[in-house]
């Protein structure tokens, strides 16, 4: 595979990791099967709610700490443990949770940010499976200010890994045209 990342990092794509058919129905099963929720962080001492909705699935230790709040894992589906092991065994390395969001239309996006918290460890490594209506993933080189463009597709893979969180930011922007549903899922590794 070719790394993607012209510095600081690993990054790789697999489009099609999921073929087409099987990706719509994974799409369905995923969206009526997980516990889709609201969330609220504290911003400049105001609640403002995330513009996605969010859930948190792995082992019982995978305990993921941000905003200031503890968040509990729910137990793995045998849907997302079939997903989980598949990933496994495509890129050699083990995963004990997963992040999912799901963008509801253009306007849900995340913002520029790193996944380094000191739980994913030094170097973590991601792998980030979406479904449903294509988005775009923006790199952004810290130093360089160097971007990069993904266009994340249904039933597609990316991979990030070594020093890529440090060296980059990321995010899927709003988009300019309306947009259909769409769920990613960042399976991590939490040390516990
Ligand atoms: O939705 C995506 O493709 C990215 C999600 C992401 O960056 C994250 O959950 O940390
Ligand atoms: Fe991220």
């Amino acid at each position: 595979m070719i790394n993607l990342a012209p510095r600081d990092g690993e990054l790789y794509f697999v489009e099609n990791f999921v073929p087409r058919q099987e990706a719509d129905s994974l799409h369905g099963l995923l969206r009526r099967e997980l516990a889709w929720r609201e969330e609220e962080i504290i911003m400049f001492d105001r609640r403002v709610k995330v513009p996605r909705l969010v859930c948190w699935y792995g082992d019982a230790g995978a305990v993921y700490r941000y905003s200031g709040v503890d968040h509990m894992p729910l137990p793995w589906t045998e849907t997302l443990l079939t997903l989980k092991e598949r990933i496994e065994r495509f890129c050699g390395r083990r995963f004990n949770s997963v992040l999912g969001n799901l963008y509801r239309d253009g306007r849900d996006s995340i913002g520029w940010h790193a996944d380094k918290e000191k739980e994913l460890g030094p170097n973590p490594f991601i792998a980030s499976l979406s479904f449903g209506a294509e988005r775009l993933f923006k790199l952004r080189h810290n130093k360089t200010g160097e971007t990069l463009e993904i266009a994340l597709t249904h039933g597609s893979l990316l991979l990030m890994g070594g020093s890529l969180q440090h060296g980059w930011r990321h995010a899927v922007p709003k988009a300019r045209e309306p947009k259909t549903e769409r769920i990613n899922l960042t399976f991590r590794t939490i040390l516990f």
